[in-house]
């Protein structure tokens, strides 16, 4: 286990335009910490991930690992990939087709030179933690994938390296392996206390597995903190709108209330403070919710008049699409005790609403308006 520090770390590429994939990165990992980047596709969480490991050598920073320095340009120095003893769990799983599984979990052994007895044990070890002690034996191909992703993971973690890499590891497995493999995943960790950096841009894997997530725009990082503190209060409406907040309502103040951008007025008041004229309100689908057209909202709800687009059966709840203005927003019906929400269809004219504190508020530069947490963080 290794505390690792990076130090204002930036990568260019050449072309047209060059592209700056990471931009004076700085991060701090404690020892046995599991750190998420997570954001779009193109926003530096590989290259960040081929800097730590050596595959790339970046233009400017410092990487240490524990009291190592691996790369320092000033200094001129950059260890290559297997001088800094960091393991690796790539997308593609990466197995070597013509090696026995014993052979690719010992591979990172071999080439750093472990003797045969302690390799031995060592990938034993590896195969048992991840269950694939009965399958040493077999070739790649006769694996199917999740037994291949479990053990490129062996493979990673057998030459107990300082630092794990992982390069969404889960995202060529179906839905069902994936969950399976991300527990298994999370117990090792619990179990063995590695430090860890995982790049994938499913936020469920990241609010799953990351003691801290670290939201990536642009080669920088937009906000570092716990997966609950992401979630709950994004700083920015980017991180809001990567992690689940994808409703937004662009409001405009009127004298003591709020419009929307086709001057229909809202009901109720917003926790903004009064310095701000404008105001994009973020919301989860879940807390999107509907009443009948000639309802009001209940008191400290916030209401817009919307229009339905489509509705779809959900169990217990409707699953409605509405348009409020010119925004498409998905919204969530109950049915108990709403029967009407079953009978909601194209064109109808219903009451959307919200509770003013399950929604966040950001102003025109995307950054929280007002200290007001919301009501999970609060409890
Ligand atoms: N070898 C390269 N040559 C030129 N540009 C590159 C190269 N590798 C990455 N880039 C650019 O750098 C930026 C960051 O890429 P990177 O692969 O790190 O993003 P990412 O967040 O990992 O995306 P994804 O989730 O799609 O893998 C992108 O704009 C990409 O086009």
């Amino acid at each position: 286990m290794s505390h690792v520090r990076i130090d204002g770390l930036t990568k260019r590429f050449a072309g047209k335009p060059p592209a700056v994939a990471v931009d004076n990165l700085s991060l701090e990992i404690e020892p046995g910490e599991f750190i998420v980047l997570l954001g779009p596709s193109g926003c530096g969480k590989t290259t960040t991930l081929r800097c730590l490991a050596g595959l790339e050598t970046p233009d400017e920073g410092r990487i240490s690992l524990g009291d190592r320095t691996v790369l320092d340009l000033r200094e001129k120095v950059d260890l290559p990939p297997n001088k800094r003893n960091i393991g690796m769990v790539f997308q593609s799983y990466a197995l070597w087709p013509h090696m026995t599984v014993r052979r690719n979990i010992g591979y990172p052994l071999r080439t750093r030179r472990v003797p045969r007895e302690e390799a031995r044990v060592r990938i034993e070890e590896a195969a048992l933690l991840v269950d694939c002690a009965a399958l040493l034996d077999r070739y790649p191909a006769q694996l199917s994938g999740g037994q291949q992703q479990r053990v490129a993971l062996a493979r990673g973690l057998a030459a107990r390296p300082d630092l794990v890499l992982f390069d969404e590891p889960l995202s060529n497995l179906d839905a069902r392996l994936r969950d399976q493999v991300r527990a298994q995943l999370h117990e090792l960790h619990a179990r063995l206390g590695f430090t860890a950096v995982f790049v994938t841009h499913d936020q469920s894997e990241a609010l799953a597995l990351g003691d801290r997530l670290a939201i990536m725009k642009a080669g920088r990082i937009e906000q570092l903190d716990t997966p609950e503190r992401v979630f709950e209060e994004p700083a920015t409406e980017y991180v809001a709108g990567f992690i689940g907040m994808s409703n937004r309502i662009a409001l405009r103040r009127a004298g003591e209330g709020w419009t929307v951008a086709d001057g229909a007025a809202v009901t109720g008041d917003l926790p903004v403070p009064r310095a701000h004229a404008e105001v994009a309100v973020r919301l989860r689908p879940d807390d999107l919710l509907l009443r009948p057209a000639e309802e009001e909202p209940p008191a400290q709800g916030v209401g817009l008049a919307a229009e339905v687009v489509d509705a779809q059966f959900g169990g217990r709840h409707m699953d409605v699409v509405v348009t409020i203005a010119d925004s498409r927003l998905h919204a969530r019906a109950p049915l108990t005790g709403a029967p009407w929400a079953r009978k909601l269809a194209r064109g109808q004219r219903v009451t959307a609403w919200f509770a003013k504190d399950t929604a966040l508020y950001y102003d025109a530069d995307g950054v929280r308006t007002a200290a007001h947490a919301p009501a999970a963080v609060r409890a």
